[in-house]
């Protein structure tokens, strides 16, 4: 009986959205720009990685051929053709280049609405809204207020947060309401606890998540976030993959941030995990626990938060590289009717200027013992992914996409 396997590699974007002019990323190129550099001997750090980018099992799996049918154009060191499974392009129609809207169509469910955010003024945030919070939350006050780098305002205000006990709230070109405090000064379950209270505020305002940053440290050279970060997000509007795989009675399996993306809903195994190597290992594990019919989701988050949000060239194609050495594990685990799917929730380029995310094209590349080579062509919505593996488990058809299987 067959399973499906969805690695998201967040941010893993492959540049070529044609819309990509109206977010002011035209050219922008995730994995192509690192494999550039890369090439040029730009990605090298001392006692991290060097040289051209080494991703044979990625290659084989099609992605050099996914980034010449996006962008036309072949990376250095990656190869126009595939050497097993299917290989495609996914293209998105949800407007926001977010993580929730990259998720949600990827699992059949494009974001119909427009999500509501936050001004580049500063302060940022409705001072109403600001003083609801306050007032609900009981708190002497916020600092940031403002748009920001989580890593950046945690060394700038952290200290002034221990000092006063106001959290920092920021915002970014997401739909995000972010509030970081010191785990220990502040407490974690306090931070959870204003986060769910300003989640009740925001969702009317269509603010898409409420985002906890907890950090430790003691001064502003040694803060350092936590994997204690919790997402307070609005439900998808309509039933995705994982609500219709849970509803034909089967096991949903959800690793890292996909239960928090999803609210909850359609999960019947919620997995934690901290860090590339980790949420790879707890992916296995599922996959030697899963039954039948099972869907394991996996969110490899680092990708964006350490790398492509820190504009950090050799640390993304080292994670890069990382995420290669581990993929013949999770192929030799998988049973003939098992089906893997990598791919991504939108672009997040770290040659490109500011800290924000790219609105990018995304890798498809899919792989089961049971299924022949081949090209899936370039998706017209993030959809298909979801509709395919719909397909693949035996689920009737959804409302959004095409199944390429
Ligand atoms: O700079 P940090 O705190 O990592 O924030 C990033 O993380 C948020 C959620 O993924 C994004 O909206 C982006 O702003
Ligand atoms: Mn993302
Ligand atoms: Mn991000």
């Amino acid at each position: 009986m067959p399973r499906a396997i969805l690695c998201i590699l967040d941010s893993v974007g492959i540049g070529g959205a044609p819309d990509a002019d109206k977010y002011g990323d035209t050219g922008s190129n995730t994995f192509g720009h690192i494999a550039e550099w890369a090439a040029a001997g730009r990605a090298d750090r001392d006692g991290l990685r060097s040289g051209p980018l080494n991703v044979p099992n990625m290659d084989a799996l099609g992605i050099g051929a996914a980034i010449k049918l996006s962008t036309g154009t072949l990376p250095p060191g990656l190869s126009a053709t595939a050497k097993g499974g299917r290989f495609g392009v996914g293209r998105e129609v949800s407007r926001g280049k977010d993580t929730p809207s990259g998720h949600w169509e990827i699992a059949g469910v494009p974001v119909p609405f427009d999500w509501g955010y936050f001004p580049q003024s500063e302060p940022t945030f409705p001072p109403d809204l600001i003083a609801e919070f306050v007032s609900r939350a009981k708190l002497p006050g916020i600092l940031g207020d403002k748009h920001a780098s989580g890593t950046d305002i945690i060394a700038a205000l952290g200290e002034e947060s221990i000092r006063t006990g106001k959290p920092i709230c920021y915002t970014s070109i997401d739909s995000v309401f972010q509030i970081a405090a010191h785990e220990g000064a502040f407490g974690l379950e306090r931070l959870y606890e204003i986060c769910q209270i300003a989640f009740e505020l925001t969702a009317p305002l269509m603010i898409g998540r409420v985002i906890a940053r907890p950090f430790v440290g003691d001064d502003a050279t040694s803060f350092k976030r936590t994997g204690n970060r919790r997402d307070f997000a609005i439900a998808p509007p309509e039933p995705t993959l994982l609500d219709r795989n849970q509803a034909a009675g089967n096991q949903v399996y959800a690793i890292g941030k996909i239960s928090d993306i999803y609210a909850g809903h359609g999960v019947t195994h919620k997995i934690k995990g901290t860090g590339l190597p980790q949420l790879f290992d707890k992916t296995l594990d599922a996959m030697e626990m899963a039954a039948d019919n099972a869907f394991i989701m996996t969110n490899f988050v680092d990708f964006d938060s350490e790398y492509g949000h820190r504009r950090d060239v050799p640390g993304y194609a080292a994670a890069l590289e990382y995420f290669d050495t581990r993929l013949p594990e999770a192929i030799a685990k998988m049973r003939h009717d098992d089906l893997l799917v990598l791919t991504a929730d939108h672009g997040n380029d770290p040659t490109w200027p500011g800290t924000d995310h790219t609105r990018e094209q995304v890798p498809i590349l899919v792989f089961s013992p049971s299924l022949s080579q081949g090209e899936i062509g370039i998706r017209t919505t993030f959809a298909d992914i979801g509709e395919s593996i719909a397909h693949w488990l035996g689920l009737a058809p959804g409302r959004h996409g095409k199944s390429f299987l």
